[in-house]
């Protein structure tokens, strides 16, 4: 398939346990799916820490982007869907690590995860999910769209690295891998974007994504967190009431 920027798109199926392990944790996650924010910043958490440890070794992975960090936006985009961003300076994932990362299931025991996942009650599943590395998934649970833009870090053996998307459908049972049309706009690391469901428009709201962030995530990145927020004037947009009322 070739997209308006005639990028080619290669389209790939998901393992047949992958869409059986993503139904698993939106059905045994829903009633709490604030959890979906604390997932994503323990995913970039670890992409952070192992570029920090890569770079005791290797210099040359901290160019591109200097600060370690986790960034947070939240907006509606021009179709009036919510959105929310989160992007860290970590490692990054090249093209192939992206199919293999979140397109498969290399992890090892996740047949012993779908025994305790179908055995154990909900809460019990929560933990388990975290535990197994796959908290990614939680992103279905209040998004239609993930988009993940990554750039990996530079090195001896990735000396040019390219900037790839991986696209995938809340209700797709595939992805899409392709070249991002952007170019390389992330310096270093992962970007994720939440294409919000119309329930989920919630999470737009910068007090709602604070709350979060503080309850569950603050103490346990080592790395800073920064939410950006639009601030748009309330400009009052009819005459002032009191006057024109009789
Ligand atoms: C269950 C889906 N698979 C993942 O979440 C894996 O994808 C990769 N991943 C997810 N978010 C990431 C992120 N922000 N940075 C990097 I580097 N890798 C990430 C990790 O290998 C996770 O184990």
């Amino acid at each position: 398939a070739q997209d308006s920027a005639g990028v080619p798109k290669e389209k790939h199926d998901y393992q047949s346990d992958v869409a059986r392990l993503r139904k698993i944790v939106i059905n045994s996650l829903y009633s709490h799916r604030d959890v979906f924010l604390r997932e994503l910043i323990s995913n970039a958490n670890d992409a952070l820490e192992k570029l920090r440890l890569t770079s005791l070794t290797d210099k040359e992975v901290l160019s591109g982007a200097e600060d370690l960090n986790v960034t947070i936006k939240a907006y509606t985009d021009e179709d009036g869907n919510g959105r929310i961003i989160i992007r860290d300076t970590g490692i990054g994932m090249t093209p192939e690590e992206l199919t293999a990362n979140l397109g498969t299931l290399a992890k090892s025991g996740t047949t012993e995860f779908l025994a305790r996942a179908e055995s154990t009650d909900t809460t019990g599943t929560g933990n388990l999910i975290g535990a197994f590395g796959l908290g990614f998934y939680s992103s279905f649970l209040v998004a239609n769209r993930v988009y993940v833009a990554s750039l990996a870090a530079k090195s001896a053996h990735n000396p040019e690295p390219v900037q790839y998307v991986f696209s995938s459908g809340a209700d797709e049972s595939s992805f899409e891998i392709y070249s991002d049309p952007r170019g390389s706009t992330l310096g270093r690391g992962t970007e994720i974007t939440l294409v919000l469901k119309p329930d989920a428009v919630e999470y737009t709201n910068p007090h709602k994504i604070t709350e979060l962030v503080d309850k569950h995530s603050s103490f346990s990145s080592a790395f800073p967190i920064y939410l950006y927020t639009q601030r748009t004037e309330q400009v009052p947009i009819d005459e002032d009431r009191s006057s024109s009322e009789d």
